[in-house]
């Protein structure tokens, strides 16, 4: 049995209450660890350590070649244990080996990135209107960073936050889903590993209502940086208030798929396939609303319902295994509600719409590939993001109608156009409200990238050069060189 602490002003530390938590194998709901159960209070002594490593400089103020050296360490600590660490996050979230491998290069390229970009900004000199003056622009860290990360791609998401903030030179305490911690926690061992000055990185374990929300209600955390679901982003919001600190959110998605008549049909299922039911859709990003034009639209969605009813689900350990379990049972049940919703609203239901029979899948949390056509888009299955594997498909006429429906929903965070037409997919791109628009692809990202949303799908970006300015304040340093009294009160 895994056991695990949290690490706050750089020592192992059990919770105050003693509380622990139980950490459960959503494919077959085996106990798999026990972590401690944190409270606010422990939040507090984490973001008191954080505070005092800040304000005492030693991270902030050495060379960012060194920082930049040491984020490169951590990179080079998951290169070696990346087997160790794929296999905990499959454990903990269900997810194919295969994803969880692909996600562990996917971080080491996160974490060198940043590394890189550690002493490439040195500053701005700025052209000054006034006479005898010098003036520059410089960054510099916010303080003290709190980190919230959620269950579906838990160290991913974490990497995402963690290294550029460090790169920049803050301080962080970091909490991770309180369902998916084990990969964040073995990195935080990875992180102690390389020596890090005491109070620079802590990890607080346990629920987002207490220990979460202290993160973003406290006077002494300048920045909060969320990932997760948009009625929390919104919380955040009202308690990060407070103190006015800087907020980076990254919230849900309902994501549109367009798909012209012109596009390449097979590869266009193909990847209409993996949009969706990729993760069993607990992607952000997913693909989840299928926009086809009229006239191949019977046609394309009989090619898709013939491939989805023979995804294999199963254990993400076995190889022939395409897509794991939901991340728990609160989830499936609020899958199973949109179900409903879906078919009360008039969706018609083509495929899934329930668990699988399959005796060895009963004791996970397994949902079927679900396809409902005939959608419109004022149903709330088709403006929710129900975040399972669950399309919806509706049908259009040309690029005004298409344009107008992929609008109309309060997310913007990611979506893609299939057509072997570039000037149409530049229209059409043009006029998306959406932060990341793939043309003939769908999900790729990559740490050079910045990723964010637009609307209600977030505040900010991560990854690229923006990825690494949110964790900077700018600084405007303006020099007189030839000062002289001005006498304007004599
Ligand atoms: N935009 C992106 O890049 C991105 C990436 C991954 C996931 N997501 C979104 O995340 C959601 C799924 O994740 P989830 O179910 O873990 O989300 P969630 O909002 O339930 O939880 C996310 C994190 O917030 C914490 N939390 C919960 N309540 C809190 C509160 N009141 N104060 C502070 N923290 C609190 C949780 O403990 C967890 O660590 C989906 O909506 C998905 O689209 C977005
Ligand atoms: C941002 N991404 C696509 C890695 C995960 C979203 O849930």
């Amino acid at each position: 049995m895994i056991n695990k602490k949290m690490f706050i002003n750089g020592e192992w530390v059990d919770s105050l209450s003693k509380e622990v938590r139980e950490i459960i194998n959503p494919y077959n709901q085996e106990v798999i660890a026990k972590v401690s159960e944190g409270t606010a209070q422990d939040a507090k002594l984490a973001i008191l350590a954080a505070r005092k490593a800040f304000d005492n400089g030693d991270w902030a103020t050495i060379p960012a070649y060194e920082r930049g050296n040491m984020v490169n360490k951590i990179a080079d600590l998951i290169e070696r244990d990346k087997a160790e660490l794929a296999k905990l996050e499959s454990l903990d979230t269900g997810k194919t080996l295969i994803e969880s491998k692909a996600d562990m290069e996917d971080i080491i390229g996160v974490f060198r990135y940043f590394a890189g970009l550690a002493d490439k900004d040195g500053g701005e000199i700025i052209e000054s209107p006034i006479p005898n003056s010098k003036s520059r622009v410089v960054r510099e860290p916010v303080g003290v960073c709190g980190q919230i990360s959620p269950w579906n791609y838990p160290l991913l998401q974490a990497s995402w936050k963690i290294a550029p903030a460090l790169t920049a030179g803050n301080t962080i305490v970091i909490k991770p889903s309180e369902i998916t911690p084990l990969t964040t926690v073995k990195v935080t061992e990875l992180i102690e590993e390389v020596g890090f000055p005491k109070g620079v990185v802590n990890l607080v374990l346990g629920p987002g209502a207490t220990v979460g929300n202290e993160l973003a209600v406290s006077n002494d955390v300048d920045l909060i940086s969320f990932t997760g679901g948009i009625e929390t982003g919104k919380k955040i919001m009202q308690a990060a208030s407070n103190n006015v600190k800087k907020i980076a959110l990254e919230l849900g998605g309902k994501n549109p798929n367009i798909v012209f008549a012109d596009c390449d049909f097979e590869t266009a299922v193909d990847q209409a396939l993996n949009a969706v039911f990729f993760h069993a859709g607990q992607v952000c990003s997913a693909g989840a609303r299928l926009l086809v034009e009229e006239t191949i639209h019977d046609k394309f969605v009989e090619a898709i319902l013939e491939r989805a009813k023979r995804i294999k689900l199963g254990n993400g350990f076995d190889e022939d295994t395409q897509s794991g379990p939901l991340i728990s049972a609160e989830h499936r049940a609020k899958v199973e509600k949109y179900i409903e919703i879906g078919k009360a609203e008039g969706a018609n239901l083509v495929l899934g719409g329930k668990r699988p029979e399959d005796p060895e899948l009963q004791n996970g949390f397994f949902y079927l590939p679900t396809i409902f056509i005939d959608c419109k888009s004022d149903m709330r299955i088709v403006q929710e993001e129900v975040f399972g594997p669950v399309l919806t498909v509706e049908r259009f006429s040309s690029e005004e109608e298409v344009i107008q429906l992929a609008n109309d929903t309060i997310y913007g965070l990611a979506g893609a156009v299939w057509t072997n037409d570039s000037r149409k997919a530049e229209r059409v791109v043009s006029k998306l409200r959406i932060g990341t628009v793939w043309i003939n692809d769908f999900h790729p990202y990559f740490a050079q990238a910045p990723w964010g949303g637009y609307k209600q799908s977030g505040l900010g970006r991560e990854l690229g050069k923006t990825g690494l300015e949110e964790y900077t304040e700018t600084k405007h340093i303006f020099e007189n060189i030839a000062p002289q009294p001005l006498y304007w009160f004599k």
